[in-house]
Formats: structure tokens, sequence, C-alpha cells
């Protein structure tokens, strides 16, 4: 029998007691940053540092042009390197926002960014010296006129500082930007994943041109927009959204008496909302906010909760896509028979701003088998994982998609890609590896309405699809008995068949062009059937002498025996066009700018 285990006393217990460094308690708790294993490893990593990539050059405001590669070293060991154009990184910096957990420009500033935390560039790194054993190589410069500055470095994980292996001045070919180098052990299991991963960032970053070497292959995404995002600035916190601790603090840091520190302090408080806050409250307006006691602290927040104050102005401190962009971006890497895009109005959660914005792609090269391909975006970020905890999938299966012509099961199915982004100052993610937005009622009621809206677009164009079908169907079925008809009656009254193919043409809606040459003149005539105008460039390839051609060809080259015409012509709908020249009618036709389906070409001299 084993001795009974003698229970630890208080001393004994006191000796264990020491504070335990942000670095070693992520370095043991890495899965909440989204390095689980070495598969997701490599997806987090490029992530993190291509996010950054966009970040800085959206605060700089230059079009993001990055280099991503990705290089299997020696046996398991990868090396994935990122180099952007931003605006780089001061050299005494370099060592905090990659050797230091929980540093970073962006955790206190209020507006719309990629990177809030402070914390995903230097989790890499600190993957990287737990798997691979190697420092990350950093090289940046801020200027044409400053140096650039290649560093070594990995973390202390018992302090979470940073160890400088290495610091030199070094030339570089870039102006402005930064390169790393980060080493781990890893596999490229996730290959598919990666590529989706930067095909969907692409989607949603459609003025960033992203280049990548992966592992020997070569792939680039590029900018479907040649304008840069114009940076959402920082606003002040929202009286509805302060908790009591942020209040304390930003008071205890306020010199000015109350009415002015609600005015300075707070986004969209006037002197109105500030008297109105005060009154609630019970506080005098001249009492200094840095003098408040807990007590008057605590009113002052509920007050503030209590208070009618205006949303914040979303449209500030936001960078929505824009309906135009998301599908030029989309139809830029998808083919669509349908796509439609909404952005809806901001609004607000817990006084924290938010814009979301929906697309839905229909057909194409869809498949058209299983559940639809959903793409979920968080301030421009695409969400990879967790896809069955995420509010947005929530609200994408308690949609009734039935309503709007789609399958469902759960998700809908069917060739449907539905993209949903939420763009917001404060992103609610469940965690801080920022995989899922949290089931808030405020954004969720937004993704709601913008996927109603989308089902509703969808609906308007399958059922002028199936209309219009329909209508084709029975037109070709007319179409199919004419010959017949035609041949029957000029039997009867003994006459040549007549040229059917106007009567098709109206009752298809189509072109129809027709040659025909009698007695030494050759017509060509274009008849528009169509619904639509349209811009025709017309090509006649004859030994016949074109250069008489009435109306005169824009332009006529030489190839003996043949010669070759082009003319340009625009057809509105209904309308008709004939060119005639003299000659034989040898040769051929070809008509460019409709659509097969859409002409009907007849040689009459060969018929
Ligand atoms: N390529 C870069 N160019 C310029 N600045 C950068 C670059 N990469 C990182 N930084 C700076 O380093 C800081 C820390 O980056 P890090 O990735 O650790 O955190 P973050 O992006 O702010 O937030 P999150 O942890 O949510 O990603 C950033 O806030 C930014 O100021």
């Amino acid at each position: 029998m084993a001795p009974p285990v003698k229970p630890a006393s208080a001393d004994e217990l006191a000796k264990q007691q020491r504070s335990i460094s942000v670095a070693e308690f992520f370095e043991k708790n890495k899965h909440l940053l989204g390095f689980d294993s070495p598969t997701r490893g490599i997806v987090t990593t490029v992530k993190e540092a291509i996010d950054n990539a966009l970040d800085a050059c959206e605060e700089a405001g230059v079009l993001p042009d990055i280099y991503l590669g990705i290089f299997r070293m020696e046996g398991d060991i990868f090396k994935v390197v990122v180099e952007d154009n931003g605006p780089g990184i001061v050299p005494d910096n370099i060592p905090y926002v990659f050797g230091k957990l929980l540093y970073g420009s962006r955790f206190h500033q209020i507006r719309q960014s990629r990177g809030q935390q402070g914390i995903g560039i230097s989790a890499a790194v600190l993957y990287a010296q737990l798997t691979s054993g190697r420092p990350t190589l950093v090289i940046s410069r801020c200027g044409s006129d400053r140096p650039a500055y290649r560093f070594r470095i990995q973390i202390k994980t018992e302090t979470n500082e940073p160890e400088i292996l290495e610091k030199e001045e070094t030339t570089w070919d870039r102006i402005h930007g930064t390169r790393i180098e980060i080493e781990f052990k890893s596999s490229l299991t996730a290959r598919k994943r990666l590529v989706e991963y930067l095909r969907y960032t692409s989607v949603v970053n459609p003025h960033a041109r992203i280049r990548v070497e992966l592992d020997g292959e070569a792939i680039l995404f590029d900018r479907a927009s040649d304008e840069p995002i114009i940076p959402p600035q920082a606003i002040l916190p929202h009286p509805h959204g302060v908790e009591l601790g942020e209040l304390k603090r930003i008071a205890a840091g306020s010199t000015e008496p109350l009415e002015l520190f609600l005015v300075n302090s707070f986004s969209r408080v006037g002197q109105k909302t500030a008297t109105e806050i005060l009154g609630l409250a019970g506080l005098k307006p001249n009492k200094k906010a840095s003098t408040l006691s807990p007590d008057d602290l605590a009113k002052l927040q509920v007050a503030m909760q209590q208070a009618k104050v205006p949303p914040p102005l979303g449209g500030q401190c936001l960078s929505p896509i824009g309906e135009v962009l998301i599908r030029q971006g989309l139809e830029k890497e998808y083919e669509f028979d349908f796509c439609s895009a909404r952005t809806r109005p901001a609004s607000v959660y817990h006084g924290h701003p938010f814009i979301v914005e929906a697309a839905i792609g229909y057909g194409g090269k869809l498949e058209s088998e299983g559940t639809a391909r959903i793409m979920r975006f968080a301030n421009r970020v695409p969400l990879m994982y967790q896809q069955g905890a995420c509010a947005i999938t929530g609200c994408i299966s308690s949609v009734n998609w039935k309503t709007y012509s789609i399958s469902q099961s759960g998700l809908p199915t069917g060739p449907v890609l539905l993209l949903i982004h939420v763009a917001s100052t404060n992103v609610p993610f469940t965690s801080e590896s920022k995989d899922a937005i949290a089931s808030i009622p405020d954004i969720e009621r937004e993704v709601t309405l913008a996927l109603q809206e989308l089902g509703r677009d969808l609906k308007t164009f399958l059922s002028r699809r199936d209309k219009s079908r329909q209508t084709e169907e029975r037109a070709r079925a007319i179409c199919a008995i004419i010959p017949e008809i035609a041949e029957k009656i000029s039997e009867t009254i003994e006459k040549p068949v007549p040229d059917i193919s106007p009567i098709e043409g109206q009752i298809m809606k189509r072109l129809v062009a027709k040659k025909k040459t009698e007695n030494g003149t050759v017509t060509i005539s274009l008849q528009n059937y169509t619904a639509h105008a349209l811009d025709l460039t017309l090509y006649i390839i004859t030994s016949d002498d074109l250069k008489k051609a009435e109306p005169e060809a824009v332009f006529i080259e030489e190839m003996d025996p043949d010669h070759s015409g082009v003319w340009q012509i625009r057809l509105a709908a209904g309308e008709n066009w004939r060119v005639t020249y003299q000659g034989t009618g040898n040769g051929m036709i070809d008509i460019r700018g409709v659509d097969e389906k859409k002409k009907v070409v007849v040689d009459l001299d060969r018929s």
C-alpha cells in the first residue's frame, strides 16, 4: 500500500507562490492564441504577419505590396518570410514589437484595426523559439533618409522581455517597410487553408497586392482597386460603453471640472448631455473629476448608461469595404451567375460602433452540391477556424432560406457563397485567438437583416431567370416547328421556301445576320431583335474587293488572295444595318460583341 500523502501546509504552499510572466503563460497555453498544432501554427503565423503588414500600410496611407514566402528548410522546419512596404518600425521599438507579448500601438485606440491586443506577432516569435529554437530575423527601414536595421530577437519567457541577439545597421533596397523571417516546426498539411486564407484576405482587401511563393509554387493575388483605404480615425470612448474601472482610470488622470471632463473625454457628449448625466448622478458640474469618491464614480457610471446619448459616429472610426469593392473583390476570385452585396448603416453595441457588410454569390463555378461556402470576416480579417462557434454561422442557420428559393439543411445548400464582414472598434471575439464572434444580439440582428436583404435580391434574380428560361423554352419549341410549317405552306402554294431567320430572330430575341448575293452585289444585313443595344464588330474575309464597300470599313487588311475588312457597328434594340459591295459573295463573315447563343448567322449564298 502506498504511504498516505501528507497534505501541504500553508507555509509550504506559500513557498510555491510566484508570479507568472505572460510569456510563460502563453508558452503553456499557446492554443489560446491559435498555435494549438504545427499545422495551425503556420496559418496563424502567416495571418498575424500579413494582418500587421496590412494594418501598417493602411495607417501610412500606402497601397500594400506584400511578399509572402514559405520555404521548407531541413526536416520539419519551415521558414515564413513576410515583407511589406509599410512605414517601418523605429529601431528602438523593434525588440518590443517582436520580443514582448502585450506590446502594441492599437490596444488603447478606439478605431477599426486588424490587430488589437499587441500579442499576435510576438506570439509567433515565441512559438518559433519554442519549436525550432531559432530567433526571429527582422529588417526594417523608416524612410529614404534613414538606415535600415537588422535584428535577431527572441523572448526571455521568464520575464517577457526581448533578448537582442544581433543588431546592426544594414543596406536594404526598400525605402520603407518591414521584413520578418520566422522559422518553426510545422507541416504544409494546411496548404489548402493557407491559400484559402490568402484568397479571402485578397477579397476583402481589394487594394492589396500579395505575391506568394509557397514551397516552390508562385501565386499572385493582385489588387482590384488602386484606391488606398482612408485610415479610420480614433475616437473617444462612448459613455454607453464605459465600465466603472475604466471611468475611474480616466477620471484620475483628469484635471478638469466634471462638466468639461465629460465633454472632453467622451464621444458624442455636448454640454446638454453632460448636464443631463450630472443631473441623473446628482453631482455638481464644477466638482473636479479626479476628486470623485468610489460612490460618486459608481453613480456617474450608472448615469452615463441612463442618459440619452447619440450613438457614436461609425463613419469616422470604421472602414467598411463598400458594396462595389466587395463585389469586385469576389468577382476577381470567383465566377458567379449572380452577385449582390450590402453595407448596412452603422450601429452600436454596448457603446461600440460597428457595421455589418454581407454579400451573396450564386451559380457560376460554385459547387452545386453540399453546404454553401461561408466566408466570415472581422475588420477585414478572414476567420478561418471555429465556424460552428461563431455568431455569424448561427445567424446564417436561423434565416429561413427556403423563402428565398434556396434549399437548406441548417446552413443553406447548393451553389451559394455567403460573405459576412463585421467591422467594429471592438470586435467581440470569443477568445484571444480571434476565430469566432460572440453572440451579441445587436450584431446578430444586423447580420440577419443583411442576409435577409441578400436573400430577397437572390429570389428576384432566380424568379427572373426562371421566367426568361420558360420564355426561351417556349420560343425554342415554336422555332422548332416553323421550318416544317414554312415547307408545308410553300408546298401547298407552290412557291420556294422563304427565309425564316427574321421570324426566328424575332421570337428568340437574337441578332440576325444575313448574307445574300444578287446580280453581283453582296449585301450583309444585321437586325438587332434583342432587348439591348449591341456594340458589334463585323469581320468579312473574302477575295471580293472590299475597298469600295458601302459604308466603308474602318480597317482593311490585304492577305493575298483574300482581304479582310472590319466594321464597328452600334445597333440599338430593334435597329438594323447593312453593308454592300460588288463581288461574288465568297468567303466568310464573323460577328463579335454578342453571345454565340444570341445570334443567328445565315449565309443565303450557301443555302
Ligand atoms: N509590419 C509592421 N509594420 C509596422 N508596425 C508593425 C508591424 N508589425 C507590427 N507592428 C507594430 O507592432 C505592434 C504589435 O504587433 P502585434 O502583432 O503583436 O499586435 P497587434 O497587431 O497590435 O494586435 P493583435 O495581437 O491583436 O494582432 C503593432 O500594434 C504595430 O504597432
